[in-house]
């Protein structure tokens, strides 16, 4: 009781050194009317109070949004390329940093190769003909959808005399794959052993869906993910990883992870530290890079193999469409002294899990730079709730969808066609009332590779009836695509006065893609500029 009378007479004595707060205060004989009345007052001047709070606030978020930084979303279904644009930008925008990290990419190329192997391999067992031949059974990156509905198991056939031999030769490359898979994963096992050396924050590998997000800064860490085989296909003397479970294996990083594969430190040689010559991890006898060296002859006559590559045409697996293929470059890749190309990077395909975050200082004609942060997210389904948090802040979205997937299915759920579910994803980023005022660019990607199907006589109407009797070739095929896109923007975008830019892409392509980059960073300076003139 008391303490409330010392609360009371607290608030008198503010009131009265406080003229407005003097004002506010409830007569002294106020009747429950008068109280009720005035009560509902205030809570009206709160409401209207709150709204200008709120006003003010987004009109200074606007501003900042608009000045001092420019926000750039990558969106687009798994595989579309995002990351891949991610790299580009990086050449484009901070060369000495990408070159830098290009030694990191090793043993990513290096597991890239060694599951091309194994896809080869598991397309030859038997067991793979006994089991039959869903499109399920392995991953369905280089899988597409029969379209004379015939599935590919009722044309296996041939035999490939040599894969007992191919099998017990190329055996090593179960253990090197094992290996590299817990080098990208877990830091702490291997590190020393192998010059490859990591970020010790990384959490385990773990199984999709069962990941533990790292935090960083509050937010969830970025995660990387590699795609597996599945199991069905192995058998117990069959070369095929036994760290291999049916689903794909996440393996957690962070910002540090490229850095952490650097040259810098392990991956140099004891010796430097001493004489200061600078050698290399090609004198570690535990480097991966002896095993894949020692295997090359064996993995280039199998891929040379015309009954392999029957056998895999019989089977519709076309390994040179899928993501991380280096089985043309054997010889190259597995070098003792094989530092990654430019476009050995730009390849190498590592599935992003949560949201990576790069910064850029983009310099537009005379103007002192302005900080560019790009978001590349995880485009898997289960990944795309992590996108909404980054609507609000975002100036522009650059979305991919590749036009080249038509007659694939998802990874992530076979029943759906790739396509179909680009053109879905494109209707809720255009229509998202969140997005109205953010500029969209549009990159109809994997264009050098829609070509190639296209050429080889795979034909879009028999996956889009909707195409019709229109000419097979690149030109119409493209146009069409532009204008499924372009009708699909125009019918559902929030706001009609809104611009849609569309490029066809390749973004593997670097000289092809830093025009488009150029073209799109202009188009993203106007279009902020534009905004900074309506606040
Ligand atoms: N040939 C060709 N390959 C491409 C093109 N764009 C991307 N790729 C390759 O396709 C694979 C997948 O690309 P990513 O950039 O990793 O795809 P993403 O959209 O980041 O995929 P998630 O991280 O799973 O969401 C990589 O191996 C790329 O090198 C293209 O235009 N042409
Ligand atoms: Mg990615």
């Amino acid at each position: 009781m008391s303490k409330h009378r010392t609360t009371e007479s607290h608030s008198r004595r503010r009131s009265l050194s406080d003229p407005l707060a003097a004002f506010m205060q409830p007569p002294a004989n106020e009747t429950a009317a008068e109280r009720e009345s005035r009560m509902r007052k205030e809570a009206e001047a709160k409401q209207a109070s709150d709204k200008i709070d709120e006003m003010i606030r987004q009109e200074r978020s606007h501003r900042k949004k608009s000045r001092a930084e420019v926000n750039v979303l990558l969106l687009g279904q798994s595989e579309s390329g995002k990351s891949t644009t991610l790299k580009q930008f990086q050449l484009l925008h901070s060369p000495a940093a990408f070159h830098a990290e290009r030694i990191a990419w090793r043993a990513v190329i290096y597991l890239n190769l060694v599951r091309s192997v194994r896809r080869v391999l598991d397309a030859l067992s038997p067991e793979s003909d006994e089991e039959g031949d869903d499109l399920e059974d392995v991953d369905s990156i280089e899988h597409t959808i029969p379209s004379d509905g015939r599935s590919p198991s009722a044309l296996a056939g041939t035999k490939v005399p040599n894969y007992e031999s191919y099998r017990r030769h190329l055996e090593p490359l179960v253990e090197l794959e094992e290996r590299l898979i817990r080098l990208l994963s877990s830091p702490n096992s291997e590190d020393e052993a192998t010059r490859l050396p990591y970020d010790v924050r990384q959490a385990p590998i773990t199984a999709e869906g069962s990941q533990v997000p790292l935090k960083t800064n509050g937010k969830p860490a970025p995660t990387i993910d590699i795609p597996q085989v599945h199991p069905s296909h192995s058998s117990p003397v069959s070369p095929v990883s036994n760290v291999s479970p049916s689903r794909e294996v996440s393996v957690h990083t962070s910002i540090n992870w490229k850095k952490a594969f650097s040259l810098g430190g392990k991956a140099k040689s004891p010796k430097s530290a001493h004489t200061g010559e600078i050698e290399g991890w090609w004198e570690d006898p535990d480097d991966p890079v002896h095993t894949l060296h020692a295997c090359a002859p064996v993995m280039q006559d199998l891929w040379r193999d015309s009954a392999v590559q029957q056998r895999l045409r019989e089977k519709r697996i076309r390994l040179e469409e899928s993501s991380g293929f280096y089985l043309d470059e054997i010889p190259r890749i597995t070098a003792t002294k094989y530092i990654p190309t430019d476009a050995d990077v730009l390849k190498a395909r590592l599935k992003t899990m949560g949201v990576v975050e790069h910064t850029f200082l983009i310099q537009s004609g005379s103007n002192r730079g302005v900080e560019w942060k790009i978001f590349d997210v995880g485009g898997a389904r289960n990944q795309r709730q992590a996108w909404a948090p980054y609507f609000e802040d975002v100036n522009a979205i650059i979305f991919l969808a590749p036009i080249s997937a038509f007659d694939q299915v998802l990874t992530e759920d076979t029943r759906i066609n790739r396509l179909e579910d680009s053109l879905l994803l494109w209707q809720s980023v255009a229509s998202n009332k969140l997005l109205a005022r953010v500029s969209i660019v549009l990159f109809l990607n994997k264009c050098d590779l829609l070509q190639v199907k296209l050429d080889a006589g795979v034909r879009l109407n028999q996956h889009m009836t909707s195409y019709g009797d229109r000419p097979n070739d690149y030109d119409s095929v493209s146009k069409y695509f532009r204008n499924k896109f372009g009708a699909i923007h125009h019918a559902a975008t929030p706001n009609k006065e809104r611009e849609l830019y569309i490029h066809f892409t390749a973004v593997t392509d670097t000289r092809r893609t830093a025009t488009i980059i150029q073209s799109v960073r202009d188009i993203i300076i106007k279009g902020n500029l534009r905004n900074l003139k309506l606040v």
